[in-house]
């Protein structure tokens, strides 16, 4: 993360990438377990992104733009989604209130792009 990026946000999430051959949803990264998922606003260009590293040996599970016309899918309470080209992300979050926080956050992000 270069020194142009400032987190907006942050939650525990397991970060998973929905494998569309097999219609099954899988963890992002080489193994399964908890995230810390940030919003990061680049300053420099006005831009952000989602990225997630694994919070055992910070893996990044996770590094995608949120772009203007991003559909954001809150499935579940703690199991938001979106499509970014072929790849489908989800984020099952810890907790409600994780989930709550960093969905309101993304939801201000797209509506200002
Ligand atoms: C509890 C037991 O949960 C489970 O065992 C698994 C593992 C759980 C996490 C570890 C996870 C948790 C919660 C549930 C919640 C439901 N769900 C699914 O996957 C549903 C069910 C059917 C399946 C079909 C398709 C699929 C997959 C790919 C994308 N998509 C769509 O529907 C998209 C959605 C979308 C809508 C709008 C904008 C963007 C996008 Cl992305 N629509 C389109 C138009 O693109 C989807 O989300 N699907 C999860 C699930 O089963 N599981």
């Amino acid at each position: 993360m270069s020194n142009t990026e400032t987190s907006i946000t942050s939650a525990r999430a397991s970060v998973m990438i929905y494998d569309d051959t097999n219609k099954k949803w899988l963890p992002s990264g080489t193994s399964s377990g908890l995230s810390r998922v940030h919003i990061y606003h680049n300053i420099q260009n006005n831009s952000f992104r989602v990225v997630g590293r694994k919070i055992q040996d910070h893996e990044v599970v996770i590094n995608c733009a949120i772009l203007k016309n991003l559909k954001y899918n809150q499935a579940t309470p703690i199991f938001h989604q979106w499509r970014e080209n072929r790849q489908v992300y989800g984020l099952n979050f810890s907790s409600k209130d994780e989930a709550d926080a960093f969905a309101h956050t993304m939801m201000k992000v797209i509506d200002l792009l």
